[in-house]
Parts: C-alpha cells; structure tokens; sequence
C-alpha cells in the first residue's frame, strides 16, 4: 500500500506539473483482477479499487495498518461503476450493481469482491477512514439515495447529486459518500466551487470516454491549479482546496470525505467572481 502525505498550502504555490500528479493523483488503483489501495494522511482515508475478473478478490491485511484485520479500527464505503457485482462480509452476500454502495462497519472480519460476469467485470470503488464505533452494514441502491439537482444546462453545470452515505443517510463514524453525474452536455462540477476545511475530499472520475479528459482544479481559491485526469483517476483535495472539474465531455465522479462532521452542507461557498 503506498503512501501520500499531506501539502502545506504556501508550499502547493510553487508546485510543477510532476510535482501536483505526484502528491494528488491516485491513478492506480483500478487494476485488472487486483485490489489496490493508496493510504492517504489526510484523515487517514485510504482510496482503493478492486476490479474482480473470474476469481473473487480478498480484502487483506496490510502490515501498515498494525491491525489484526483492516477492519479492526476502520470503516468503509463501496460504490461499484461498472458491471453487476457481489461484496460478501462475513458471508452474507451483497447485490451491488452499478451505482449502488455498499457501507461496511467496524468489526467485519472478511470481505470479498465478485463480478457476476467476468467479461462485463465489476469496479469497486473503495473508501476507508478510521472508526471509533461499529454501524451496521448497509447497502444502498442507486434508486434509495438522495437526489439533489443542481446547476442548469446554461452555464453547462446541470447535475444530480447522489447521497449515500451522510448525516441523513447511511450512518458512519465520519465517512461521507456519494456520486454525481453530469447531464450531457453539461461539462462543470462543483462550480461555484466551495472548501470545508472541516473535512478533506477525494473525487474518482468515471464513465469519462477513453479520448475525454476532465480538467480538475485544485489550490485556495486565489491560487489555482488544474491537473487533468481520464476515466478511474481519483485526486485527493487538501482541507484549504477548492475541487472543481470541467470535462471534455459528460462524465460522472464519486465525492468521498472524512474528518469532523457528517454535514454534507458544511461548505464554505465560494464567488466565482473571487477565483483566480
Ligand atoms: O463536498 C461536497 C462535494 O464537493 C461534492 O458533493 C460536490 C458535487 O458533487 C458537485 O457539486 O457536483
Ligand atoms: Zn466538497
């Protein structure tokens, strides 16, 4: 499990191209047949993917975490984009489909990842923060989560946002989860763009086409910076960061957060008018 640790504000102003895709991009964690997982030090969230092919994938142990089972202290979040697919924890089998999640409490011992058909395989996305207290395991379909439309088709913003996992949803110990998905033609997310210095962020772009790209922003609102990421990127947000992307084309992402609060609205709002 590699590592990546946390950017001081004053030093992101004098960041490179190499330099931003090194410390923020999480580019490789959706593998063919593998399970990967890039532990973060802000919040402690660990990103992860598992892209199960004929055999199941076992969640494992990681001699980072210094548990006896990476669920001893944790919590997590799945969200599957792909193909139809199975999680089963501790032997109860669970349906997750395209869009559907999956949340897991503290305490689950063994966890496993299946495609229903190995030839239209399953993406897990994988979320996992610290837990203090044990919540049940939930699963939530793509129909059960929250919508909230937001944007308009005038200034290419038109999206829904999905909530899954939040203060009024599935209950957790600090994770917040979900899923947005860009109306066609509609290209902007998360514009106005706003930070929470409350809680830190990561976003995996999806269903972005092979030759699409999406143009993420990044930096205190006076000092921006873009990295351009395609189809199974994640980049990690730091607390002072706005995050805010532009495609080449429609495209969906998983929000996913961890720290002080489960207030989805917890945002300080940002004036385009200010961004520089
Ligand atoms: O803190 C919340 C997150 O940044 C996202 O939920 C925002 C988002 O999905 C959007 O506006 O499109
Ligand atoms: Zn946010």
């Amino acid at each position: 499990m590699r590592s990546i640790h946390a950017v001081h504000p004053e030093d992101f102003k004098s960041y490179q191209t190499d330099q931003i895709r090194e410390r923020f991009l999480l580019n490789d964690i959706v593998q063919p047949g593998r399970i990967n997982f890039v532990y973060t030090h802000y919040d402690r969230m660990i990103v992860g993917g598992a892209n199960p092919l004929d055999k199941e994938l076992e969640l494992g142990n990681y001699n980072k975490l210094k548990a006896d089972y990476f669920l001893q202290r944790r919590e997590m979040g799945i969200i599957n984009v792909a193909g139809d697919g199975r999680v089963t924890v501790d032997g109860k089998v669970y349906q997750v489909n395209k869009l559907d999640c999956l949340y897991i409490g503290k305490g689950a011992q063994n966890v496993q990842f299946a495609s229903v058909d190995s030839q239209k395989p399953a993406v897990f996305y994988i979320l996992s923060s610290p837990a203090h207290a044990s919540h049940p395991t939930t699963k939530m379909s793509h129909a059960e989560a929250v919508k909230v439309n937001a944007g308009d088709s005038s200034t290419a913003n038109k999206r829904t946002i999905n909530k899954y996992i939040h203060a009024e949803g599935i209950q957790s110990c600090q994770l917040v989860m979900g899923l947005t998905i860009l109306a066609e033609g509609s290209v902007w997310n998360t514009m106005p763009a706003h930070t929470h210095d409350r809680r830190m962020e990561a976003y995996f772009y999806f269903d972005v086409p092979d030759d699409q790209r999406v143009f993420h922003y990044m930096g205190q609102d006076d000092e921006t910076r873009h990295i351009i990421l395609k189809n199974h990127d994640a980049v990690v947000s730091p607390p002072w960061s706005i995050h805010s992307g532009s495609g080449t084309a429609s495209y969906s992402f998983i929000w996913g957060m961890a720290g002080e609060n489960l207030d989805y609205t917890d945002m300080d709002l940002l004036n385009i008018s200010d961004l520089k």
